[in-house]
């Protein structure tokens, strides 16, 4: 399996070239960056360190995805849609991480679901996606429990809540038959109110370099249920990536998510 990564200067683009050192049966095809980057040209492995991959770094996406077969994709929202239009257009699969897209972005993405194949996740941890599965059920159980997500990220963060945070809201609320814009509450400076019952909030923390924390409350008058997940690497989301790519391989076209990468629907 031939993987190129998008985005292979950030975080987790270099994430995912470490990840990709030492796989049986993938290795790396591509690395693609913003275009006029000061690495194009360069082997891969000056973004990592290591020994060379014998792949030069480039800006010039169709080239890289056409020697691909799943592009992994952690970027940002305009160019994983950009990205994911060359995907579907040469056939070629994608997985994409990035999150904070508009819901114009994700209709973008839902309509490509007849022309390519796609596993588009929030969080590609195990752990994250397991949670959300165990609150799925703990919330249909606890009808009257006041839900609130916590989430904590490293300084460099540009959207909140986490797309992670967003997508346990978003089955929280499902779980109880309702729509997450219909009771989420992002922000309490302006009130001076109890608590609506029936909400989800939402709590931020951006410091320092935490990987990425989620939290659940399920508060009820004389008890509590927390959900929680705590990511101590990158590595966990790149290797959840690398799976993902493998997952597609042979599949229909479609929309898929971590829940079918890990057999969790
Ligand atoms: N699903 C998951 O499991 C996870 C998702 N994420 C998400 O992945 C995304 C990236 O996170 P992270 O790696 O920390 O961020 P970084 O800022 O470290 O990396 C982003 C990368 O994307 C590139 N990029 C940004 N905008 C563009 C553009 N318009 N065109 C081309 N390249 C672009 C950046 O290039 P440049 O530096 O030149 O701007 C950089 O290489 C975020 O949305 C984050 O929330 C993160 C971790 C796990
Ligand atoms: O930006 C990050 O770092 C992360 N982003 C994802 C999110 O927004 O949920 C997943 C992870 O927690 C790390």
């Amino acid at each position: 399996m031939r993987i190129a990564v998008a985005g292979a200067t950030g975080r987790m683009g270099r994430a995912v070239l470490a990840a990709l050192r030492g796989q049986a049966d993938a290795c790396l095809s591509g690395a693609l960056v913003r275009a006029g980057d000061d690495a194009c040209g360069r082997d891969a492995a000056a973004l990592i360190g290591g020994a060379p991959f014998g792949v030069p770094v480039s800006d010039v996406p169709e080239e890289v995805i056409a020697g691909c077969d799943v592009l992994i994709d952690f970027t940002a929202p305009e160019a994983s849609t950009h990205y994911a239009e060359i995907c579907a257009r040469l056939g070629k699969g994608a997985v994409i991480g990035t999150t904070g897209l508009s819901g114009a972005a994700s209709e973008r993405l839902r309509a490509l679901a007849d022309k390519g194949r796609f596993v588009v996740a929030a969080n590609m941890s195990v752990g994250v996606n397991l949670a959300l599965h165990v609150l799925e059920i703990a919330a249909r159980a606890l009808p009257d429990a006041d839900i609130e997500i916590l989430e904590a990220h490293h300084r460099h963060k540009i959207d909140a809540p986490s797309g992670t945070a967003l997508r346990l809201g978003e089955v929280a609320a499902a779980a109880r038959g309702q729509r997450l814009a219909d009771v989420a509450v992002y922000d309490r400076h302006h009130e001076r109110a109890p608590r609506a019952p029936g909400s989800i909030g939402f709590a931020t923390i951006r410091a320092g370099e935490i990987v990425g924390e989620h939290r659940v409350y399920l508060a009820l008058p004389s008890e509590r249920l927390e959900i929680a997940h705590i990511a101590d690497s990158r590595e966990v989301f790149a290797d959840g990536a690398v799976r993902a790519a493998r997952f597609l391989m042979g599949r229909p076209h479609g929309v898929y998510d971590m829940q079918d990468v890990l057999g969790l629907r």
